[in-house]
Protein backbone atom coordinates (compact mmCIF):
# COMPACT_ATOMS: atom_id res chain seq x y z
CA UNK A 1 0.00 0.00 0.00
CA UNK A 2 1.03 3.63 -0.63
CA UNK A 3 0.49 5.93 1.78
CA UNK A 4 0.08 9.66 0.84
CA UNK A 5 2.38 12.53 1.51
CA UNK A 6 1.40 16.33 1.76
CA UNK A 7 4.17 18.75 1.40
CA UNK A 8 3.75 22.46 1.98
CA UNK A 9 5.90 24.81 -0.24
CA UNK A 10 6.19 28.20 1.24
CA UNK A 11 7.94 30.16 -1.76
CA UNK A 12 9.09 33.16 -0.40
CA UNK A 13 6.26 33.49 2.28
CA UNK A 14 6.14 32.66 6.08
CA UNK A 15 8.43 32.95 9.32
CA UNK A 16 8.86 31.92 12.29
CA UNK A 17 5.01 32.58 13.72
CA UNK A 18 3.26 30.75 10.81
CA UNK A 19 6.22 27.79 12.01
CA UNK A 20 4.97 28.36 15.35
CA UNK A 21 0.75 28.15 14.63
CA UNK A 22 1.84 24.75 12.36
CA UNK A 23 3.54 22.89 14.95
CA UNK A 24 0.61 23.68 17.22
CA UNK A 25 -2.20 22.68 14.53
CA UNK A 26 -0.16 19.67 14.06
CA UNK A 27 0.67 18.51 17.53
CA UNK A 28 -3.05 18.51 18.34
CA UNK A 29 -4.29 17.03 15.55
CA UNK A 30 -1.63 14.05 14.72
CA UNK A 31 -2.80 13.35 11.09
CA UNK A 32 1.02 13.41 10.79
CA UNK A 33 0.69 9.69 12.41
CA UNK A 34 -1.43 8.73 9.29
CA UNK A 35 0.44 10.12 6.39
CA UNK A 36 3.67 11.53 5.34
CA UNK A 37 3.22 15.90 5.86
CA UNK A 38 6.22 17.79 5.29
CA UNK A 39 7.13 21.70 5.12
CA UNK A 40 9.73 23.85 2.81
CA UNK A 41 9.81 26.71 4.49
CA UNK A 42 12.16 29.45 2.91
CA UNK A 43 16.11 27.99 4.04
CA UNK A 44 16.57 30.45 6.57
CA UNK A 45 13.63 29.06 8.76
CA UNK A 46 15.01 25.53 8.42
CA UNK A 47 16.65 25.12 11.70
CA UNK A 48 13.45 26.32 13.54
CA UNK A 49 11.12 24.45 11.38
CA UNK A 50 13.44 20.80 12.52
CA UNK A 51 13.17 22.01 16.03
CA UNK A 52 9.49 22.86 16.40
CA UNK A 53 8.42 19.74 14.08
CA UNK A 54 10.69 17.13 13.48
CA UNK A 55 10.13 15.90 17.30
CA UNK A 56 6.43 15.76 16.50
CA UNK A 57 6.56 14.10 13.29
CA UNK A 58 6.57 16.88 10.63
CA UNK A 59 9.03 16.57 8.11
CA UNK A 60 11.18 19.52 6.97
CA UNK A 61 12.82 19.85 3.11
CA UNK A 62 14.44 22.64 1.29
CA UNK A 63 12.81 24.07 -2.07
CA UNK A 64 15.79 23.45 -3.93
CA UNK A 65 19.31 22.30 -3.36
CA UNK A 66 22.72 22.88 -5.12
CA UNK A 67 23.92 20.61 -8.18
CA UNK A 68 27.30 20.98 -6.72
CA UNK A 69 28.89 20.09 -3.61
CA UNK A 70 30.79 22.58 -2.37
CA UNK A 71 32.87 24.94 -3.71
CA UNK A 72 32.84 29.20 -5.02
CA UNK A 73 29.21 29.30 -5.69
CA UNK A 74 27.96 31.92 -3.93
CA UNK A 75 24.41 31.84 -3.09
CA UNK A 76 24.23 28.20 -3.19
CA UNK A 77 23.05 25.83 -0.47
CA UNK A 78 24.31 22.26 -0.87
CA UNK A 79 22.01 19.10 -0.24
CA UNK A 80 24.60 18.17 2.52
CA UNK A 81 23.79 21.68 4.19
CA UNK A 82 19.79 20.90 3.81
CA UNK A 83 20.43 17.33 5.48
CA UNK A 84 22.70 18.72 8.52
CA UNK A 85 19.41 21.33 9.07
CA UNK A 86 17.23 18.56 9.95
CA UNK A 87 16.04 17.65 6.26
CA UNK A 88 14.30 14.77 4.48
CA UNK A 89 13.55 16.20 1.15
CA UNK A 90 14.20 18.45 -1.33
CA UNK A 91 11.98 19.96 -4.22
CA UNK A 92 14.31 19.95 -7.56
CA UNK A 93 12.94 21.84 -10.87
CA UNK A 94 10.24 23.60 -9.49
CA UNK A 95 8.78 25.41 -12.28
CA UNK A 96 9.51 28.44 -10.93
CA UNK A 97 13.02 27.69 -10.42
CA UNK A 98 13.02 26.64 -13.92
CA UNK A 99 11.11 29.44 -15.58
CA UNK A 100 11.97 32.45 -13.15
CA UNK A 101 16.08 31.30 -12.85
CA UNK A 102 16.48 29.86 -15.67
CA UNK A 103 16.98 26.26 -14.60
CA UNK A 104 17.25 24.03 -17.28
CA UNK A 105 16.70 20.16 -18.05
CA UNK A 106 20.57 19.84 -17.52
CA UNK A 107 21.31 20.18 -14.20
CA UNK A 108 18.37 18.62 -12.90
CA UNK A 109 20.04 14.99 -12.97
CA UNK A 110 23.10 16.43 -10.89
CA UNK A 111 20.74 17.95 -8.46
CA UNK A 112 18.73 14.53 -7.51
CA UNK A 113 22.10 12.52 -7.78
CA UNK A 114 23.33 15.59 -5.17
CA UNK A 115 20.13 14.98 -2.95
CA UNK A 116 20.38 11.03 -2.95
CA UNK A 117 23.99 11.71 -2.06
CA UNK A 118 22.89 13.69 0.95
CA UNK A 119 20.27 11.11 2.09
CA UNK A 120 17.08 13.12 1.06
CA UNK A 121 14.85 12.34 -0.94
CA UNK A 122 14.33 14.40 -3.73
CA UNK A 123 10.49 15.86 -4.66
CA UNK A 124 11.14 15.89 -8.50
CA UNK A 125 9.03 18.64 -9.81
CA UNK A 126 7.85 18.38 -13.56
CA UNK A 127 5.13 19.65 -15.73
CA UNK A 128 4.10 20.94 -18.85
CA UNK A 129 2.68 24.56 -20.07
CA UNK A 130 -0.55 25.42 -21.61
CA UNK A 131 1.25 25.99 -25.07
CA UNK A 132 2.47 22.59 -24.67
CA UNK A 133 -0.26 21.02 -23.69
CA UNK A 134 -2.63 22.82 -26.28
CA UNK A 135 -0.06 22.01 -29.36
CA UNK A 136 -0.17 17.59 -27.90
CA UNK A 137 3.62 17.89 -26.28
CA UNK A 138 2.28 16.52 -22.99
CA UNK A 139 4.05 13.11 -23.33
CA UNK A 140 6.82 14.59 -24.79
CA UNK A 141 7.79 17.16 -22.20
CA UNK A 142 6.79 14.53 -19.41
CA UNK A 143 9.16 11.95 -20.93
CA UNK A 144 11.92 14.49 -21.44
CA UNK A 145 12.00 15.90 -17.99
CA UNK A 146 11.79 12.71 -16.40
CA UNK A 147 14.59 11.25 -18.30
CA UNK A 148 16.71 14.29 -17.93
CA UNK A 149 16.71 14.19 -13.95
CA UNK A 150 16.40 10.50 -13.41
CA UNK A 151 20.22 9.40 -14.09
CA UNK A 152 21.78 7.42 -11.82
CA UNK A 153 18.77 7.85 -9.54
CA UNK A 154 17.18 5.09 -6.80
CA UNK A 155 13.63 5.10 -7.77
CA UNK A 156 13.14 4.09 -4.25
CA UNK A 157 14.40 7.23 -2.58
CA UNK A 158 12.18 9.71 -5.34
CA UNK A 159 8.95 11.73 -4.85
CA UNK A 160 8.08 13.13 -8.43
CA UNK A 161 5.52 15.85 -8.75
CA UNK A 162 3.39 16.40 -11.05
CA UNK A 163 2.48 20.02 -11.33
CA UNK A 164 0.95 21.81 -14.76
CA UNK A 165 2.51 25.17 -14.80
CA UNK A 166 -0.95 26.58 -16.01
CA UNK A 167 -2.55 25.24 -12.61
CA UNK A 168 0.31 26.98 -10.82
CA UNK A 169 -0.98 30.23 -8.24
CA UNK A 170 -3.70 30.35 -10.79
CA UNK A 171 -6.88 29.03 -9.50
CA UNK A 172 -7.20 26.38 -12.36
CA UNK A 173 -6.67 22.97 -11.33
CA UNK A 174 -6.39 20.24 -13.54
CA UNK A 175 -9.38 17.99 -13.48
CA UNK A 176 -9.05 14.90 -11.49
CA UNK A 177 -9.29 13.05 -15.15
CA UNK A 178 -6.74 15.38 -16.40
CA UNK A 179 -3.90 14.46 -13.65
CA UNK A 180 -5.06 10.96 -13.15
CA UNK A 181 -3.97 10.61 -16.53
CA UNK A 182 -0.59 11.96 -15.92
CA UNK A 183 0.33 10.58 -13.30
CA UNK A 184 -0.41 7.42 -14.72
CA UNK A 185 2.08 8.26 -17.86
CA UNK A 186 4.75 9.06 -14.99
CA UNK A 187 4.14 5.88 -12.88
CA UNK A 188 4.26 3.66 -16.07
CA UNK A 189 7.91 5.88 -17.44
CA UNK A 190 8.75 4.81 -14.19
CA UNK A 191 8.18 1.26 -14.21
CA UNK A 192 9.78 0.94 -17.76
CA UNK A 193 13.22 2.00 -15.54
CA UNK A 194 12.64 0.26 -12.04
CA UNK A 195 9.09 -2.22 -12.23
CA UNK A 196 8.91 -2.69 -8.36
CA UNK A 197 9.64 1.11 -7.62
CA UNK A 198 6.93 1.89 -10.01
CA UNK A 199 4.30 0.74 -7.84
CA UNK A 200 5.82 2.33 -4.56
CA UNK A 201 6.68 5.68 -5.33
CA UNK A 202 4.54 8.94 -4.41
CA UNK A 203 3.30 10.82 -6.79
CA UNK A 204 2.09 14.20 -6.07
CA UNK A 205 0.17 16.64 -7.60
CA UNK A 206 0.64 20.33 -7.40
CA UNK A 207 -1.00 23.46 -8.70
CA UNK A 208 -4.28 25.36 -7.31
CA UNK A 209 -4.81 22.37 -4.44
CA UNK A 210 -7.63 23.85 -1.92
CA UNK A 211 -9.49 21.98 0.79
CA UNK A 212 -12.56 21.77 -1.52
CA UNK A 213 -11.00 20.32 -4.42
CA UNK A 214 -8.05 18.02 -2.66
CA UNK A 215 -10.27 14.78 -1.68
CA UNK A 216 -11.53 14.50 -5.16
CA UNK A 217 -7.66 15.33 -6.73
CA UNK A 218 -6.35 12.28 -4.26
CA UNK A 219 -9.10 9.85 -4.84
CA UNK A 220 -7.72 9.08 -7.99
CA UNK A 221 -5.60 5.92 -8.21
CA UNK A 222 -1.98 7.20 -9.00
CA UNK A 223 -2.08 10.59 -7.11
CA UNK A 224 -0.57 9.98 -4.02
CA UNK A 225 -1.02 13.18 -2.07
CA UNK A 226 -0.16 16.95 -2.87
CA UNK A 227 2.53 19.53 -2.95
CA UNK A 228 1.05 22.93 -1.97
CA UNK A 229 1.71 26.25 -2.87
CA UNK A 230 -1.05 28.96 -1.51
CA UNK A 231 -2.87 26.92 0.44
CA UNK A 232 -0.58 26.04 2.51
CA UNK A 233 0.15 29.46 4.42
CA UNK A 234 -3.14 28.78 6.15
CA UNK A 235 -2.86 25.79 8.63
CA UNK A 236 -6.60 25.19 8.78
CA UNK A 237 -6.59 25.04 5.59
CA UNK A 238 -2.91 22.98 5.08
CA UNK A 239 -4.19 20.78 8.18
CA UNK A 240 -7.86 19.91 5.78
CA UNK A 241 -6.00 19.11 2.57
CA UNK A 242 -3.86 16.73 4.87
CA UNK A 243 -6.88 15.15 6.37
CA UNK A 244 -8.17 14.66 2.71
CA UNK A 245 -5.03 12.96 1.56
CA UNK A 246 -5.47 9.77 4.49
CA UNK A 247 -6.09 7.15 1.75
CA UNK A 248 -4.06 4.33 0.75
CA UNK A 249 -3.54 3.30 -2.90
CA UNK A 250 -2.84 -0.53 -3.57
CA UNK A 251 0.40 -0.97 -4.69
O1 LIG B 1 4.78 24.04 -5.04
C1 LIG B 1 3.57 24.26 -5.14
C2 LIG B 1 2.96 24.54 -6.40
O2 LIG B 1 3.69 25.46 -7.12
C3 LIG B 1 1.51 24.84 -6.34
O3 LIG B 1 1.29 26.17 -5.94
P1 LIG B 1 -0.23 26.64 -5.70
O4 LIG B 1 -0.83 25.62 -4.76
O5 LIG B 1 -0.13 27.99 -5.10
O6 LIG B 1 -0.90 26.61 -7.03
Amino acid sequence: MRTSLVIANWKLNGDAELLKSFAEHFHQSEIQQHIGVAICPPAVYLKTADVLLNAIGVKVGGQNCSEFEQGAYTGEISAQMLADSGCRYVLIGHSERRALFAESDAVMAGKVQQAQAAGLTPVLCIGETLEQREAGELEQVIEQQLSSACKEVDFENLVIAYEPVWAIGTGKTATPAQAQDVHRLIRNWVATKAPEAAQKIQILYGGSVKADNATELFSQADIDGGLIGGASLDTEQFAAICQAANVKKDS
